[in-house]
């Protein structure tokens, strides 16, 4: 017998050359949010996975309200009383959030009696939503409400959550943790994934902590510091960030009233984006998703060309310049999707190297590829970034999210870029990790570089720039001192973004 909604006993799981999940045994009682805390590759997704039925364990036994849970697929899963709220939505743009919600559905009501239900749901839990607007108008935070609308229709015991504030702003964050609670209230238990260790202590009940696979600790995180907390993490202690010893210098990159149409139906124009980044200066970029930051990466990178004069180098124009020539003088960038953009998935970490570093590396001459030098700058990046693989020759899509950030920030900043832009270089990445991609930030600029930080993590924006200016629908409000900056202000800053009003009610 056990009141427990989920148990897991001695769960064991095995990829090629890594011990995923191993000998993993905790529970989760009725109305308890449950935080699992690990490193990148401490084997949080392999769990949740198994649990939700997309990977099936090696060893062990699950049970659900004490019955044996062992689903083949998510279907089952989700039969038996599991939800689960990913990290990346899979939400078609062009569907209403009611057609949306009844595809996830095994038997899906008559429309009308679906959006009912769908109200009724928002109601109960204050989420605010209307089941007639199409997807692709709405915020990511409320792109995440009809993901756990989904959820909550199919009344779920356990429900779990990847990551799910990383895409949303402080207001959004808040009203998802009331959403939560209100769920707990009712009895349902809640499995959390968050690298966000103020939020873990802020909100839930209980944390089981992993650590290679293997589950190290378990404790209440009210009752710990959010040091305490990493230090159960990686088994040490973490290492304080260090922003001494930067001076700026020359100017490094000006953009001059840069303006360009939105590149899809869905995108944001950039308009009269004007900026200074002088040698050894952090610019933080701050703003709601969607409000111009990928369109601003690629032009800056040059996946998008403009006007001449509107992008200078050390004085040189690289306007009409591609992103070869433009990483060869030495203005590179890190965007926001790992895998896919900044990645190419199935491809080794070694074949990924060239992907931006060919040309800086000289790794490509006269069309000949040198596969011995690529391996070893790959060798390199995994030394000095601790990224946790069997080696270069393994694929992108192989490494925990955190690990293939932790490669593709360190690819760059070891090309020793005069300008580097990153987009998010610390989403889905620990508390441990998350400071060495900051600090190697910090040491580029300290060299002598520029570094431009567009982030919506605003805590880690303070901690690491200089100036901050807002983007804000395509528009960059001129930067001011970090020092002395407080959220309030930066709120007004951000403000009339959307997604920020809804947010609010
Ligand atoms: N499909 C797979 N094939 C091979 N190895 C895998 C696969 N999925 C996960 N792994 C490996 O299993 C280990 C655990 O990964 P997992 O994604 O569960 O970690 P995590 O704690 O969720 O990390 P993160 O916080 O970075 O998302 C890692 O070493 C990872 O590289």
């Amino acid at each position: 017998m056990t009141a427990d909604v989920f148990r897991a006993t001695g769960i064991g799981k095995s990829y090629p050359g890594v011990r995923a999940n191993d000998d993993v045994s905790f529970s989760v009682a009725p109305g308890e949010i449950h935080a699992l805390l690990g490193e990148n590759g401490a084997g949080k997704s392999t769990l949740v996975k198994m649990i939700y039925g997309l990977v099936r364990p090696d060893q062990g036994q699950m049970f659900l309200s004490g019955a044996p849970h062992a689903p083949h697929d998510p279907r089952a899963a989700r039969a038996a009383g599991v939800a689960m709220v990913f990290q990346h939505f899979s939400l078609f743009d062009a569907l209403t959030v009611a057609e949306n919600v009844a595809l996830g559905m095994e038997n899906p009501p008559p429309r009308r009696e679906l959006s009912a239900r769908i109200a009724q749901v928002s109601r109960d839990f204050g989420l605010p939503l209307n089941p007639a607007r199409r997807v692709v108008t709405l915020s990511a935070g409320e792109r995440q409400r009809v993901e756990i609308i989904r959820c909550l229709l199919q009344d779920p015991r356990l429900l779990i959550m990847d990551e799910p504030t990383s895409v949303l702003t402080p207001q959004e964050a808040e009203l998802l943790f009331a959403t939560l609670r209100k769920l707990a209230g009712q009895g349902t238990a809640i499995l959390y994934i968050s690298h966000k260790l103020d939020e873990i202590r802020g909100h839930c009940d209980r944390a089981t902590i992993l650590r290679h696979g293997r589950v190290v600790d378990s404790c209440d995180p009210r009752a710990h510091s959010a040091r305490e907390l990493a230090a159960m993490m990686v088994g040490g202690t973490m290492r304080q960030i260090d922003r001494s010893g930067r001076q700026a210098g020359e100017v490094m990159l000006e953009v001059a009233g840069l303006s360009l149409p939105a590149p899809t139906r869905e995108g944001t124009a950039l308009k009269d984006v004007t900026l200074t980044l002088r040698a050894g200066e952090i610019l933080g970029i701050g703003g709601v998703a969607g409000n111009g930051q990928e369109e601003l990466l690629a032009a800056l990178s040059g996946e998008a060309r403009s006007a001449p004069g509107r992008i200078l180098l050390e004085g040189r124009d690289l306007s009409a310049s591609g992103p070869d020539a433009r990483r060869r003088a030495g203005l590179l960038a890190a965007p926001e999707d790992r895998l896919g953009h900044a990645a190419v998935p199935d491809f080794s970490l070694t074949e990924n190297t060239l992907l931006t570093a060919g040309p800086r590396k000289g790794l490509v001459r006269r069309g000949m590829i040198d596969h011995r030098g690529a391996r070893r700058f790959a060798e390199e990046v995994i030394a000095a970034f601790d990224v946790r693989t069997p080696g270069p020759g393994t694929a992108a899509k192989a490494l925990s999210g955190g690990n293939l950030q932790k490669f593709v920030i360190g690819r760059e900043v070891m090309q020793a870029p005069r300008v580097l832009i990153v987009n998010q270089p610390t989403w889905g990445v620990d508390a441990g990790a998350a400071a060495a991609v900051r600090q190697s930030l910090l040491d580029l600029a300290r060299q002598g570089a520029g570094v431009i930080v567009i982030s919506q993590d605003l805590d880690e924006l303070l901690e690491l720039s200089d100036r901050f200016s807002a983007l804000n629908e395509g528009r960059l409000s001129p930067p001011v001192p970090t020092e002395g900056l407080t959220l309030d202000r930066i709120g007004l800053m951000l403000g009339g973004a959307h997604g920020m009003e809804e947010a609010r009610i």
